[in-house]
């Protein structure tokens, strides 16, 4: 990356601050571009799901692989349910998402409780035996009693396939018979996918971030505190594929003796990566990566839910701490995810720009169908999730619960994050996947202005420039006049 001709940055920049310029470009699609990864995470698209509570369970985990991304676990989940999540996501298709499944005597009040778990607006019906009898989508629930059985309002009217039908054909064949939905049988036509229109085309696009045995990859997140060692054993029994080890401060003594203790109970031929952070500066990812550290995680302050810098003072504008993090990274043959702060496409197109090899999302995928929380509905009817930070008062509490008293009442002290906010889902972009078709859509764009068909390559041709407030400004849309 470099900066365009005179545009030398007096002070540290973030991603508001800067834009692409466009190079001579000899790309004729967006299609050519190859966004798969380069850091040993197995990812091949370079999107990270953040070890947050409020974003990251097993709904995203499924989701988000199976478009070649990856989802940390938090460290507050407990090892026996990290291990019960990550052997689930390893049970699911890596083509089919996983179906909403209710039968015939249920009731309407069921299936609308259901409903908005997945992006996929339906519930599939199925008999004793599991075989398919019908769906159920939210339309064919308004108006009903909520205590009507499925039986009385279901849609016998269901296109059935086997899971090794080609995408593109169970595409073609929905749209034939204006269906939205396909549901996948298996040998003994018992229900085992679902498939819409938009997922089968998304099937041809993206490649699904597995394991050497093809199933769905996933990541889980150690704290620093206790026996890290015996903590990174545990998620290693449990099949997760990439350890992160997290805490706020990441360039703290307890750090690299946690990142040591990971790293002496990898067998020497493993292929786990270790990710740690968070750091900003050269110095914080040289010390990490001496440590035991493949990817440093950058990023203090810039997240959404995070009050760090107001209540501290200390962070880094992220563009800056990325670039400097991965230069230093780079010249010892690693990596960094950037972490935090990304608002829009432009933000993770910015980042790998800088040299990240992956940008972790945390709050903007938190108002998705995917995240656990419950989907939920404000005064003017508009969907919404709740969101917390991990270091808010909220997941203070519940990390500490096992503590005495005189202890959680210590650690609530130290407060840097909040606790509650709602993120909306965009109507236009409910479902997590249709954030990643944006974010990817907008990195392969990216790619092909400065003229690369690879994140490395794009790394190398960039060009930045540093811009005003109302530069910035300009590029947003106007969509109700000015
Ligand atoms: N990227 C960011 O900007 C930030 C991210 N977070 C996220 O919040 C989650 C919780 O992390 P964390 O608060 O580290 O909690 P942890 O439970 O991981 O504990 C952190 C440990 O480090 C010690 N410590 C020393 N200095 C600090 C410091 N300045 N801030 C925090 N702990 C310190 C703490 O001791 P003691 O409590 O005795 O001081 C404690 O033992 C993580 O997921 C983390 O990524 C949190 C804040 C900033
Ligand atoms: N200072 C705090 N940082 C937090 C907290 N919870 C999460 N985080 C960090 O934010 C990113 C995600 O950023 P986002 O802008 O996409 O939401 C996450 O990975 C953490 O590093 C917190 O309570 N305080
Ligand atoms: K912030």
């Amino acid at each position: 990356m470099q900066f365009l001709d005179g545009h030398r940055p007096a002070h540290d920049l973030t991603y508001d601050d800067v834009f692409l310029a466009p190079n001579r470009s000899a790309v004729e699609s967006r299609f050519d571009v190859d966004l798969s990864t380069v850091d040993g995470a197995g990812t091949s698209i370079p999107l990270v799901v953040a070890n947050m509570t409020a974003v990251a369970g097993r709904r995203m985990a499924e989701t988000i692989a199976r478009r070649g991304g990856l989802v940390v676990l938090p460290q507050d989940v407990d090892p026996a349910a990290v291990a019960d999540i990550t052997s689930w996501v390893k049970s699911r298709h890596p083509v089919w998402d996983t179906p909403l499944v209710l039968t015939a005597g249920d009731a309407v009040a069921d299936a609308l409780n259901l409903v908005g778990k997945r992006a996929h607006g339906a519930v599939a019906i199925v008999d004793a035996d599991g075989k398919p009898v019908g769906i159920v989508d939210e339309q064919a629930c308004s108006g009903v009693d909520r205590f009507a059985r499925l039986g009385e309002i279901l849609d016998e009217n269901v296109l059935t396939y086997r899971m090794d039908t080609p995408p593109r054909e169970v595409f073609e064949h929905v749209q034939e018979h204006g269906g939205r939905l396909a549901l996948g049988v298996d040998d003994d036509g018992r229900l085992a996918g679902v498939l819409t229109q938009v997922s089968a085309l998304r099937a041809g696009i993206y490649t699904p971030a597995t394991d050497d045995v093809g199933q769905l990859r996933i990541a889980a997140a150690i704290g620093v505190n206790g026996d890290a060692g015996a903590k990174a054993e545990a998620l290693l029994k449990a099949g997760v594929d990439v350890l992160v080890v997290d805490t706020a401060h990441g360039h703290q003594e307890k750090m690299i003796s946690a990142l040591k203790a990971v790293r002496s109970v990898l067998p020497a031929d493993s292929t786990v990566p270790i990710v740690a952070g968070n750091v900003v500066t050269a110095q914080g990812t040289r010390d990490l990566i001496e440590a035991g550290a493949d990817i440093v995680k950058v990023g203090v302050g810039p997240g959404a839910m995070c009050t760090t810098r107001m209540a501290t003072g200390v962070g880094r504008p992220q563009f800056s701490a990325v670039r400097e993090c991965a230069e230093a990274a780079r010249a010892l043959g690693k990596h960094v995810w950037a972490d935090g702060g990304v608002r829009h496409p432009r933000d993770v197109a910015l980042a790998l720009a800088a040299g990240a090899s992956s940008a972790m999302v945390g709050s903007w995928f938190a108002g998705t169908y995917e995240s656990p929380g419950d989907l939920r509905y404000d005064e003017q009817g508009r969907p919404y999730k709740e969101s917390f930070g991990m270091a808010s008062k909220r997941a203070v509490s519940a990390r500490t619960r096992t503590d005495n008293g005189y202890e959680r009442a210590r650690k609530s002290l130290f407060e840097e994050g909040i606790s509650s906010s709602r993120m909306a889902l965009d109507p236009t972009r409910p479902g997590v996947e249709d954030l990643i078709d944006s974010v990817t859509a907008g990195v392969r764009s990216a790619c092909t202005y400065a003229g690369a068909t690879s994140l490395e390559e794009f790394h190398e041709r960039a060009v930045v420039g540093v811009q005003s407030a109302a530069g910035f400004a300009e590029g947003r849309p106007l969509p109700s006049g000015w």
